[in-house]
């Protein structure tokens, strides 16, 4: 029997004037007191915060992108109340905090406050996002948030894939797929919900929250609005999303349209649909979603103790993740927990490569296109609309972008797998990127590096399936490791067992 056929035996509007509620700091951290000679000592490793001033409120609100990136003042703002997703000039925006208020409590002070909510059932900073609220979305009131306790996700030595592979010693992994839809988007949906139960019970006329997506976006957008129990409309390109990844929408109870054409398409229609019904937008053009993804940035810093990393890849398909990296890392610089930011790589397939030519034009023309079919499909993006946000994230980080063909990004798969990793094509196609810079000397073998792997290898099984099958036209597929058949007769057993065991090494 063809090892397909064993696997397939496995198988078969308006707006609204803000009422700014205020936001100070809380402490939660259980303080564990002894007493020696009748005077109280915390024996916590970490002193207690100092309270925080009652006059400081945190703020954030909207501002043109255009501000940002180019560094100029603007009286154009909105408040997060609104409903706003681009500004005046029909450009992105962006959500500024009022730095001047984080400022006012110094970098031991954030740290000890992010640490001592670590890990905690305190709602709601048990969320490794939430733990960061006043980073984050610090007027929203904590009844209003809808969180699953996202974040707080693995940063692991790869050990092996660095060595075996890169001859690396610091390689690591960010594990966002770790996560409650299994992909890094719940660290902004649970931002962007909230933000809607908040509107909601405003009474802003919001029937519900809508997207466009290439099947992660709306798994994560599905389960928190119904959470929250906000209707959610998700549009996603027929045929192009894996079986695991459509039924979270449509068993989390959303409204599900599978509509002929691709992810650019989909979000075009989404686009035009939300400007004419009260329907919220929640694709990453809605800068409050970044908000929420740019916390990994700030988890990755923490959980390295505050020591940068040297690089930190990312997989880019809309490319609003690379900016919410980039802005996390700025965000931890500016308010002085660390002196520098890593140099980030964006990866895209070769498939769906539009940044990669841009940044191969010296940055010169960008040329949205039709996006290949790809392995990657959740990045099977030819017209992303964060374009301005990468490119400013990568000029200001010295960063690189890369990609891969689908025979790398497939290898990279089955590599990491190998080594007992089990990574989604995405986090391929970051392996292809890291494993090119690697090779051509440009990642030393010595530098901290982090791959942000963004969804679970679970969501992905056919391309493993297929691949470890070797069932891909055109594709050597090298790597795979087909199940072998055999009777069910102990000589049988013990013959291949036999041939198996004079191949492997013994330590
Ligand atoms: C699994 C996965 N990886 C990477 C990406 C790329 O993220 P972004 O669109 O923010 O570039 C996406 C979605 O686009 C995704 O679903
Ligand atoms: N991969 C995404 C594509 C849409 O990206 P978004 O971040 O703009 O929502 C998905 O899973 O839909």
């Amino acid at each position: 029997m063809a090892s397909s056929q064993l696997f397939n035996s496995f198988l078969s509007y308006s707006s609204l004037v803000n009422s700014h509620s205020t936001s100070t700091v809380h402490h939660y951290m259980p303080k564990l007191v002894i007493k020696c000679n009748n005077t109280p000592i915390a024996v916590n490793n970490i002193s207690p915060p100092p309270p925080s001033p009652s006059n400081i409120n945190f703020s954030a609100k909207y501002v043109p992108f255009n501000s940002i990136s180019t560094n100029t003042s603007t009286t154009e703002s909105y408040s997060l109340d609104e409903i706003v997703y681009r500004s005046q000039a029909g450009g992105l925006l962006d959500i500024q905090h009022d730095m001047e208020a984080l400022k006012q409590f110094d970098r031991e002070y954030w740290k000890t406050v992010f640490d001592s909510r670590t890990g905690t059932t305190k709602w709601p900073y048990g969320s490794g996002e939430w733990s960061k609220k006043e980073w984050v979305l610090p007027e929203i009131d904590n009844d209003d948030i809808v969180s699953a306790f996202e974040g707080n996700s693995n940063l692991f030595w790869a050990e092996r894939f660095g060595k075996k592979i890169l001859e690396m010693n610091d390689l690591w992994v960010k594990h966002c797929g770790i996560s409650h839809t299994g992909s890094f988007k719940d660290l902004g949906m649970t931002v962007l919900v909230s933000q809607v139960n908040r509107l909601r019970k405003m009474n802003v006329p919001l029937v519900g929250v809508g997207c466009a997506s290439t099947g992660d976006t709306s798994a994560a957008l599905s389960a928190y609005c119904a959470a929250a129990d906000i209707p959610s409309i998700v549009f996603l390109p027929a045929n192009k999303i894996s079986m695991a990844q459509l039924v979270q929408p449509i068993a989390n109870g959303s409204f599900v349209l599978s509509i002929d054409t691709d992810f650019d398409g989909c979000m075009k229609l989404i686009r035009e649909i939300t400007s004419e019904l009260p329907i919220y937008l929640a694709n990453s053009l809605n800068s409050l979603r970044l908000e929420g993804q740019k916390t990994a940035a700030i988890e990755i810093l923490q959980q390295f103790d505050w020591e940068v990393p040297d690089w930190v890849i990312v997989p880019g398909g809309n490319l609003g993740n690379i900016y919410a990296f980039y802005k996390g890392f700025k965000m931890c610089q500016e308010l002085g927990l660390v002196d520098r930011i890593p140099r980030l790589v964006c990866a895209q397939a070769t498939n769906a490569n539009p940044l990669f030519l841009y940044y191969k034009s010296g940055w010169k023309e960008f040329r949205p296109l039709k996006a290949s079919t790809t392995f990657a499909s959740a990045i099977q993006i030819g017209d992303p609309v964060s374009i301005d946000r990468a490119v400013y994230a990568l000029k200001n980080s010295n960063g690189i972008v890369e990609e891969a063909t689908e025979e790398e990004l497939m290898d990279a798969m089955a590599l990491a797998d190998s080594t007992g990793m089990f990574i989604c094509p995405h986090t391929g196609v970051a392996l292809t990127a890291l494993i090119k810079l690697r090779n051509s000397g440009i990642i030393g073998s010595t530098d901290k590096t982090v791959v942000v792997s963004t969804a679970h290898g679970l969501k992905f099984t056919q391309s493993k399936i297929d691949y470890q099958s070797r069932e891909i036209k055109d594709m050597a597929c090298k790597y795979a490791n087909p199940p072998v058949k055999v009777k069910a007769e102990f000589g049988s057993v013990m013959d291949v067992l036999k041939k198996y065991l004079s191949n492997t090494r013994l330590h």
